[in-house]
């Protein structure tokens, strides 16, 4: 992994649970306030979360990382340096906002001079939290657009992402490499443009390569799970498409940073939009996973060859994963829990851990029942509460891009 230069751990992950040293973290802003009753669904959001509690329950989350020695970076922080720094960085950002097919000609070339002389940290708040009409500048020429004569004031001008909050999705480091996915839903899409600038632009990521450059197809980083190095599982289903996975699989054998992958496919509902939802690693030969889909997850091995790919399966998921990982045996811990129970704990993310090392896991406390068994299985797991942060339907690991992690090659 690179970087020896730059502060903090060489940059990069070959696994889910080698020791955190840097994890991405974005701090709920005002995008929350943008949900509604009526967009709410659109936006993705289950409910409407009390936004300044939703900011406490993630800054314990924050020092939890931080007492545990984890660098924390905040997306807000880095967007706004990148902006500071780069104007080609501005540009960017703001011509993936400002869409002139919605707002027309004029409103658009107004906009875009507007939002390019904002100060860097007003500027990211925008871009992050959206803009309405009412919040359009008043001035010279307000008025000529027809389209900001006819919209209401309360409707976006810029829509706001109110799923930053779930880091996990919108990019994801394999090897030394970062991956600037390709989300799935207009609601989540225009979310890579601020991390690909971050990634472009800010000093701290300063010849970064990148993995899966040409995004031909959707994947997010929630489907991807990094079971052993070279070995990467990809659920396929509500977001990443088997096209997608078939380019990453590609491209990861291609640049040298995977040599098998297994595509799992997963129901396509919401309770299930990424295989982390269902399964995550919480230690080198060991995952969470929902009791309901243990005996049924298949997968498809995608393995590198010498002459080009071979594609095997589906076989048993957990039987295909060991195999890849060249370990005896995956093993599951046993929630063993009622199926209602655990149909509620998999709904409030039980199964969706961040691993801050082998065998030591961060998860919220709601999830009783599966907390016991994990710790009865002998994980540490370190608790945090998200009755808001839930309300987005994301648990510690989507909410987190883990940015360094030790090897576990060595
Ligand atoms: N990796 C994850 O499962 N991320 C959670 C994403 C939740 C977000 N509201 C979404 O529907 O995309």
């Amino acid at each position: 992994m690179t970087a020896p230069d730059r502060p903090g751990a060489p940059l990069g992950a070959d696994s889910e649970v080698g020791t955190l040293r840097t994890v991405l973290l974005h701090r709920p802003g005002d995008e929350l306030r943008r949900l509604t009753p009526r967009n709410n669904d659109q936006l993705l959001f289950d409910g409407l979360p009390w936004v300044d509690r939703a900011r406490d329950e993630h800054d314990a989350f924050a020092e939890l990382l931080a007492s545990r020695g984890v660098e924390v970076l905040l997306l807000g922080d880095l967007l706004t340096e990148t902006l500071d720094h780069s104007g080609a960085a501005r540009v960017q950002g703001v011509a993936a906002a400002v869409d002139p097919r919605r707002l027309g000609h004029v409103l658009a070339r107004d906009l875009t001079t507007y939002l390019r002389g904002l100060p860097a940290a007003e500027l990211a708040t925008v871009l992050m939290a959206g803009m309405t009409f009412d919040e359009l500048p008043v001035g010279d020429g307000a008025g000529i657009s027809l389209v900001r004569r006819m919209h209401h004031g309360a409707d976006f001008v810029i829509e706001p992402l109110p799923n930053l909050l779930f880091t996990r999705d919108s990019s994801f480091w394999i090897g030394s490499r970062v991956a600037i996915t390709s989300l799935a839903l207009r609601a989540r899409s225009r979310e890579t443009s601020l991390t690909d600038i971050v990634y472009a632009f800010h000093p701290r990521f300063l010849g970064v390569r990148r993995a899966y450059e040409s995004h031909t197809a959707p994947v997010e980083g929630g489907d991807i799970l990094l079971l052993a190095p070279g070995v990467v599982a990809v659920g396929v289903g509500e977001r990443t498409t088997p096209a997608g996975a078939e380019a990453l699989a590609r491209s990861l054998f291609d640049d040298d940073l995977a040599h098998t992958v297994l595509v799992v496919p997963i129901a396509q509902e919401r309770a299930s939009m990424h295989l982390d939802t269902v399964c995550t690693m919480v230690d080198t030969d060991a995952v969470v996973m929902y009791p309901a889909i243990r005996d049924s997850l298949s997968a498809f091995t995608i393995r590198r060859e010498d002459d080009g790919v071979s594609i095997t399966g589906a076989d048993p998921f957990l039987g295909a994963a060991a195999d890849a990982m060249g370990i005896g045996k995956l093993r599951v811990i046993d929630t063993g829990l009622d199926s209602v129970t655990a149909e509620r704990e998999q709904w409030d993310d039980g199964n969706n851990t961040l691993a801050l090392a082998p065998g030591v896991v961060v998860a919220y406390e709601r999830n009783v029942e599966t907390n016991a068994r994990l710790e009865a299985s002998g994980i540490e797991v370190l608790r945090i509460a998200g009755s808001e942060l839930g309300s987005g339907r994301g648990g510690p690991r989507c909410m987190s891009c883990p940015v360094s992690r030790d090897s576990l090659r060595s």
